[in-house]
Formats: C-alpha cells, structure tokens, sequence
C-alpha cells in the first residue's frame, strides 16, 4: 500500500502535483494532512504515477477501523459486522441523502451482470460477483430486465476495462452513473464471498464520496440502522404504476418478429417486479398479456376474463408481501383460475395455499443451480435469484413439492392437488442462464388448455 507522500514524491513533489492535478499547492498540503486525496483526482494521479491497483488498495479484510482513507482508496465498502474494505469506486458518487445501503448477496454468474442488475429481485441488495472480470461486454439497450437498474450497488474484483463488444451503447460506468448507482473495485471479492457465506447475509454500505470524506462514526450507524430484507414488502415499490398491455416475445437472432402461436390464451401478469423476459417467454407459448400491479384486487384481475394468472418474481420478503396478495389468490384458486408462479409468484402461491417462506442461511444467485423434477427424475441446471424458501413442511396435505434443488435440497416448486395451480422457486426464463427450464411456460399453456374457466363458457 502506498501511502500519500509517496504518491506525492512520485508526481514529483507538492509543487508539481499541484501542476499535475490542477489544483493549487494549498490544497495538496490539505490532503497532506488529511492523509485523502478526493476521488475526483485519481484518475489523473493514476496515469501520471504508472501506480496500479494493487499499489494502492490494501486488498484485504480488516475487522479493524481505520477513521482515515487510506491513500490510493476513494471508496468503502461497510458490513454490519464491522468489516472494512477500501476499494475504487465507480459510476455515480455516492451522497450521504441517498446512501447504497442493503443486504450484501454473491451471484456465481459468469455473464449477464446487466440483467442481474436490472432484475427488479435485487431491490434492496448490493451484488458481488464472484467471477472477476465484470463490464468486458459495456452495456446496451436490449438486455434489460427492467427500466432501470435496480440493485443499489455493485461490488467487483477488476476494475472495468473498454467494452469489446459490437452490441454495447454505453461502456457499465457510464450506464451506472446515468441510473444513479456507484460501484467499486479492488475488492477481494472471494474472501467477501466466503465470509457472506459463512456468516449468512447482512447489510452493507458502498460508499463513493466526490470529496473524499469518510464519516465512519456516520456510516456505521446508517449500516447497523438499516432494517434488513426479513419483513421489508418491497413489491410496491418496483411495480408497474398502471395496467398495461405486453406485446413483445423472445428476440428470434436477425429477427424480431416472434412466430405466431396456433393458440391464444388471455393471461393477466401481476407485476411484483416481473422480469422482462419472463413477459417475453410467456408471448411466445400464445399469451396475450395484460399487466396489473401488485396491489391489484381480485375483482380487477378477473374482470379480463383470465384464461390464467401469471405471479411474477419480485424482491424481498415474500410474508410481508402476502400480507395483501394472500386474499387475492385465495379468491383466484377459488375460482378455479389456472396459476403459475415464478420465485416471489412461488412464495406468495405457497402463503395462499396455507404454507410458509423462511430466510435461507445462504441464499442461491447464479446461473448454475441443479434442480430435479421429482416427478421424471430429470435434472435442470437452472438461473436463480432468491434469499427465501418455501417450508415443504408447512404445505397442505392437498399440495406437494415438485422439484429440489440439488446442492442443499431446498425446495423449488410445488403444486396444488386441489386447485389448477403450480410454481418454481428458479428462473425458466434463464435471462441470464441456462434454457432448461423453458418447457414450464408450455406446461401453463396446457394447464389453460384443460382448466381455463372461459373454455367451460
Ligand atoms: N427472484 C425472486 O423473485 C426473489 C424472491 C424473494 N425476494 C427472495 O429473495 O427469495
């Protein structure tokens, strides 16, 4: 780690990093004394002094505090159990009326960081990726999830390199900076991996001041203060303000035309943070698609004649959140509605039929995750994105459990034996990940085909 005078002799004394930088030597005696200099400043003191990364980030966690920035860092990344990281920051600056504040989560996806950060689950959260190398491939306007990016921070090891990709508008810290998100990097991103692991989830704070100031005593209330996920409903905030129409289906390479199904089902999506491709997939088995928000009544939901009803993904805790959808779909499974549930949709399809969701010690976010189908035995490698789980246990002797998931057998879906209705706990969708799942959105389809209520009319 080199420290500020070092880095001063290196561009040549106060005189000359005054020149340098283009500020007057007055304020290099300041960063002196305060031993920071603010991050506005790096990228010039970077080229410069040659200095790289590892020069100037300690690399390591620190259970210690350290109440100044260390020289070199511009950024922090806070746990609540005190650790410390020191890191460079990039995107937006952070303020302190608008802090990156949330549960710290790892996702083992190798590519599809844009649709992991525009993926509307991720509300409330900061994402690490394991893999490394992060914003090769810059970003672009076709492989959103969402409108905008949803996670509140994002935690990686390399800094960003050019985008190498024809397909990229923007390069990821300039998309980051127009949605208002900071990032940083330097980060040893698998020993924060192994503690988020070991020591469960807990809240952090990536902090990226324009004026390198650090209020550590400040910081570390605001992270310690921060409710956490458990009991947050955090669905009416990512939702869709008014009903809509869905049109598009999956992006056929060269082509944008999907081909037309032979047959049409009416389906109403409740919005509780829905990923765009899942709308996509749904287009694509035959459904017309009406989008309703997450607080939509059941009287408003079966006033477009369903054929069926789609629950969505969505962020948070799903018993918050089934506080005011439990009685909608109690009134739906009633009916006899036919019902699909992708994760938060599978949560909330359990609370309906009378189970429950729990925490999970160490949550699944990747595109890697094998599930079996307990019915023909056969194994999906799947996409995944949820800190929750249904109990098994806590369903009704009239539902049963339809796939587990392979690497600690939680549960990832179920069905009721009572009503037309089934969920996953994983993403068919993939977006990113593998397709293996892909066959589910047919498997709704035909589902529609024997229970919809307008086909008995
Ligand atoms: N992708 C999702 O829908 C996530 C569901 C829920 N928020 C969880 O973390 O378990």
């Amino acid at each position: 780690m080199m420290d500020i005078d070092t880095i001063i002799s290196r561009l040549g004394g106060i005189e000359n990093a005054a020149r340098i930088t283009k500020v007057s030597t007055e304020a290099i005696r300041k960063w002196k004394q305060a031993r920071a200099i603010p991050s506005k400043h790096w990228a010039t003191i970077i080229q410069e002094t040659g200095l790289t990364l590892s020069d100037l980030q300690p690399n390591e966690l620190s259970d210690s505090i350290p109440h100044t920035c260390p020289a070199g860092a511009n950024a922090v990344l806070l746990l609540e159990d005190g650790t410390f990281l020191w890191g460079i920051g990039f995107g937006a600056f952070s303020s302190k009326d608008n802090l990156s504040i949330g549960e710290i989560c790892f996702s083992t996806s190798m590519t599809g960081y844009q649709e992991t950060l525009t993926d509307a689950s991720f509300a409330g959260q900061l994402i690490t990726f394991t893999f490394p190398h992060i914003g090769n491939v810059g970003t672009n306007i076709d492989d959103n999830e969402a409108n905008k990016i949803v996670a509140k921070g994002l935690i990686v090891k390399q800094p960003i390199t050019e985008p190498a990709s024809w397909r990229s508008t923007s390069p990821l810290q300039e998309w980051l900076k127009q949605h208002h998100v900071s990032g940083i990097c330097g980060i040893d991103t698998r020993t924060l991996t192994l503690r988020i692991r070991d020591q469960g989830p807990q809240n952090a704070l990536l902090y990226f001041p324009e004026d390198g100031i650090f209020d550590i005593p400040f910081l570390q209330e605001q992270v310690k203060a921060w409710p956490g996920l458990q009991g947050m409903d955090l669905a009416k905030e990512v939702t869709c303000a008014t009903s809509h129409q869905w049109k598009n289906g999956v992006w056929h390479w060269g082509d944008e035309t999907s081909p037309k199904p032979s047959k049409t089902y009416n389906v109403v999506a409740i919005d509780f943070g829905a990923k765009h491709n899942i709308f996509r997939n749904l287009v694509e088995v035959g459904c017309n698609l009406t989008v309703v928000p997450a607080t939509a009544s059941a009287e408003e939901i079966l006033s477009h004649n369903p054929d069926g009803v789609f629950l969505s993904n969505g962020p948070a805790d799903p018993a918050a959140t089934a506080h005011y959808t439990v009685p909608v779909l109690k009134t739906l499974l009633e009916k006899r509605i036919p019902i699909f549930g992708i994760c938060l949709g599978h949560q909330l399809l359990a609370h309906a039929l009378g189970g429950k969701t729990y925490k999970l010690d160490q949550g699944h976010r990747g595109a890697n995750q094998p599930v079996k189908d307990l019915k023909t035995g056969r194994v999906e490698i799947t996409s995944q994105n949820h800190g929750f789980a249904v109990d098994p246990k806590s369903l009704p002797s009239d539902a049963h459990e339809t796939h587990i998931n392979l690497f600690d057998g939680s549960n990832e879906g179920i069905a009721s034996d009572t009503y037309p209705a089934f969920s996953v706990q994983y993403h068919p969708e993939a977006s990113p990940g593998p397709t293996d799942s892909h066959y589910l959105f047919q498997r709704f389809a035909e589902l529609m085909d024997q229970h919809s209520p307008n086909k008995k009319q």
